[in-house]
């Protein structure tokens, strides 16, 4: 005979439990609760028989109170899929997240899924913010330039600004100007590129002004040519090894091959590394291996980085377009002023918040 059990009580659908932690699953049984039973039991072995308690009772606080404290508000962002979890944290030069809570709110399974958390922290001397990240395993790198790009349109939301806004933000890699354009794209002056080896840093040999260009790096036995091009965070950019001098970048295997540019002995501060196909002389394709968040689908400082070894190399002129899995950046490394500036997008995906 079939055993049946039906609960008579019916379930509240919103349970503040559930409510209070969106990533803890719903479950319409309420254990710990009595229930009168009927049941029409004919089992093969002795009937299981569940006793449910009432829920301990949460305090006289207000639902919301409830709710606030340990609760992260965020704003998801994306530029070209590098995607970030942005948090306004003006009120305070303390990130209101640790490492380790990044790198669980940045797991896709079990977080919200992203590639990094970004912060909006108050300005120092001259800058009207600050921005600081984490990557999506826990270190806090330099730089980012997607990131300062999704930055630039969330300060927008916070301040309730509209139409073309510049500002000035202090960063890991110095002073860095994003510039709402009126199309909603952003451009960035990411600063001047910095090729003086132990500045990358990397212990590489260079040549004799210090630089790191086309200069041999054995990988899993491999000997790539790699130029090496800081933009306030350190990039290794190849286009090729000596067996295949120009790559084609589909067939770059990033996960095999990724993680030992990251971490080589040559990178005190391991590497993000760009792998380059040349289209022409204004286009590029890429693909990246990101220190601290593996293959991304866009890497704003490693199209910098690119677009200055690839004139340095000689591959291209100085203005570029870079494909990347993502959709395109235009990068220009210009002449008069030594600085490079990006211009590509930022929007936003999602609103939400979560408890820490
Ligand atoms: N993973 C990078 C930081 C993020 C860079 C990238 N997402 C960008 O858009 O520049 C690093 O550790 O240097």
């Amino acid at each position: 005979m079939a055993a049946s059990i039906s609960l008579t009580q019916s379930f509240r659908l919103r349970d503040p439990l559930v409510a209070a932690h969106p990533f803890r699953l719903a479950s319409p049984f309420r254990f710990g609760r009595s229930f009168p039973l009927s049941r029409n039991l004919s089992s093969r072995s002795p009937s299981a028989s569940m006793s449910v308690q009432a829920p301990k009772k949460s305090p006289d606080v207000e639902f919301l109170d409830r709710r606030e404290s340990g609760i992260l508000h965020f704003v998801k962002y994306q530029g070209l899929g590098n995607d970030f979890i942005l948090v306004d944290n003006r009120n305070s030069s303390e990130p209101k997240v640790t490492p380790e809570q990044a790198v669980k709110l940045c797991d896709r399974n079990i977080g919200v899924g992203a590639d990094g958390v970004i912060f909006v922290l108050p300005g120092v001397s001259d800058t009207d913010y600050t921005m600081r990240i984490f990557n999506s395993d826990g270190s806090e790198p330099e730089m980012c330039g997607n990131g300062i790009r999704c930055l630039a349109r969330f300060i927008t939301e916070l301040e309730n600004l509209h139409g073309m806004q510049s500002f000035r933000i202090h960063t890991g890699a110095g002073l860095i100007v994003p510039e709402i354009q009126s199309d909603g794209k952003v451009k960035v002056d990411m600063g001047q590129p910095i090729l003086h080896a132990p500045d990358i840093p990397t212990t590489i040999p260079a040549n004799k002004d210090g630089s790191v260009i086309k200069a041999e790096l054995v990988v899993d036995g491999i000997s790539w040519n790699v130029t090496c091009v800081s933009m306030g965070n350190p990039h290794c950019v190849t286009f090729g090894s000596k067996k295949c001098e120009a790559l084609h970048v589909d067939d770059i295997k990033l996960e095999d091959i990724g993680p030992k540019f990251e971490h080589h002995e040559m990178f005190p501060s391991r590497t993000n590394t760009e792998f380059v196909q040349v289209i022409s002389r204004s286009h590029l394709k890429m693909r990246v291996w990101e220190r601290g968040a593996g293959a991304t689908l866009a890497c704003g400082t490693g199209a910098c980085a690119v677009v200055v070894a690839a004139v340095l190399e000689g591959h291209t002129e100085r203005h570029c377009i870079v494909e990347l899995p993502g959709g395109p950046l235009e990068i220009e490394w210009r002449e008069e002023d030594n600085h490079v500036y990006m211009t590509g997008p930022a929007e936003v995906v999602f609103y939400g918040y979560v408890p820490l």
